[in-house]
């Protein structure tokens, strides 16, 4: 049994022991013991109430269980989780992409054995077992007995091309840049990186490109960076929907030879597609910016008649002049605040005064409280991009030295998605 009172969270060792037996009983007791009985109330309080397809509701429940488990957990066992658990997971899973295991396991909701398993992709069935042992207890896929397992959602999203390809895009192109992260900085002196062609990814990566010079000379893991892209955004709240954005005040008075929407870096059109499909009698055009070798694969795409595809380099001038919205989705991101100032300024150019607007879909880091998967995803930019997630005032710095101001920030969940309204100053 764990000594609560005893706990001593200022970090003094109680008189009876030296600094190794302090330092071994903190390791080997709950983190913050302080907070498991809020906690374990908390998620007694949202589970009876709790309505799994609502994503605020979800989210709130998920949250606290984590923090029940940061809090649950001992030292000992969070360094068993970040150092051996996620490492040897992500392993699993690509082992289990390359032999086809999750398609096989997805098939059906019938338990499998591990011999019919291994049989079936090929594999000694004595190491197969270890495989699915692992990525049972991480809960990757379920054990319905011994030897024997069967499917969960999490299988079968690992049985979609998306959701293989998001896995593939961080081993090709992401995480050796995480991994070089510290080393990076110890070297750079401990300051945000702001060179995209001289930052953690390089070292990561062994290459002198920027992440976009290295997505275009390799075009399959470039591919695989648009899949990971889309299947991120799956299920994330959208400022297309009713309740989040003003989307009837955007469309008002747009005529049908305007152009409603300049989706500007937009990838092979999930955004723009998902707009026309939620607003299917909104007027005016809708158009698809991007480099040539995305504009070249959007072209093949079946997008709806109305969305026209266009090379363009959103650092050069603007060529759809006056449109209701030109509209950013995870991009300004990407870009040092230098860069940023000058993609938007090229936007200013080409504003109506009174009639054009900026809408820049991105992550608005909170004060406090602030959500892990933006914090992740702060730090992915860190290290592969050399630039940062932004708060509400460095978003209202960078917009403002473009010549625009902030009319609304839109958020929703902590900022996970934010729409922010900018029009010219
Ligand atoms: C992080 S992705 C975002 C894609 C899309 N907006 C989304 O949210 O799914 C960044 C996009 O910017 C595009 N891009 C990079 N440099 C560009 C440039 N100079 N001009 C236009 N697009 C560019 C990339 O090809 C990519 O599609």
């Amino acid at each position: 049994m764990v000594d609560v009172a005893n706990l001593t969270l200022s970090g003094i060792a109680r008189a009876d022991e030296d600094q190794e037996a302090f330092f071994a009983r903190v390791a080997t007791s709950p983190s913050a013991p302080e907070l498991i009985p809020s906690l374990v109330n908390q998620i007694t309080t949202l589970g009876k109430s709790v309505i799994l397809q609502d994503y605020n509701d979800r989210t709130a429940l998920v949250e606290a269980a984590q923090s029940l488990i940061y809090a649950l957990q001992t030292p000992r066992e969070s360094m068993n989780r970040h150092c051996w658990s996620h490492a040897t997971t992500y392993a699993c899973v690509e082992i289990g992409f390359d032999l086809g295991l999750f398609a096989i396991l997805s098939k059906d909701e019938k338990p499998k054995s591990t011999t019919e398993l291994a049989k079936a992709v090929g594999a000694d069935p004595a190491f197969l077992g270890r495989i699915l042992k692992h990525l049972s207890t991480m809960g990757v896929i379920l054990q319905t007995g011994p030897d024997e397992y069967r499917r969960t959602g999490t299988t079968i999203s690992l049985s979609w091309k998306l959701c293989i390809d998001s896995y593939a895009c961080a081993t090709n192109c992401l995480t050796a840049g995480v991994v070089a992260l510290p080393a990076y900085l110890k070297k750079a002196g401990y300051v945000n990186p702001s060179n995209g062609k001289d930052c953690a990814f390089q070292r990561g990566y062994q290459t002198d490109l920027h992440i976009f010079e290295y997505l275009k000379e390799n075009p399959v893991v470039a591919s695989q960076f648009n899949n990971h892209m889309a299947f991120y955004r799956q299920g994330r709240p959208s400022w297309m929907d009713v309740g989040f954005y003003d989307v009837p005040s955007l469309i008002a008075n747009v005529g049908q030879d305007d152009v409603l929407l300049v989706d500007l870096g937009g990838g092979l059109g999930h955004d723009i597609s998902e707009f026309r499909r939620k607003w299917p009698d909104a007027p005016g055009r809708l158009v698809l910016q991007d480099t040539p070798e995305l504009t070249a694969q959007s072209k093949k795409k079946q997008l709806h008649p109305s969305i026209e595809p266009m090379v363009h380099d959103f650092f050069t001038e603007q060529p759809i002049k006056g449109a209701r919205a030109y509209y950013f989705h995870t991009v300004i991101h990407d870009w040092s605040d230098d860069n940023a100032r000058k993609m938007l300024k090229a936007i200013a150019d080409a504003m109506k005064p009174g009639f054009s607007k900026v809408l820049i879909n991105d992550q608005v880091v909170t004060a406090t409280d602030a959500y892990w998967e933006t914090t992740s995803m702060d730090l992915l930019m860190m290290a592969d991009f050399a630039t940062t997630e932004r708060t509400e005032a460095e978003w209202h710095r960078l917009v403002k030295s473009a010549g625009l101001k902030i009319k609304k920030i839109w958020n929703v969940h902590k900022g996970i998605e934010s729409l922010i309204e900018c029009e010219l100053a």
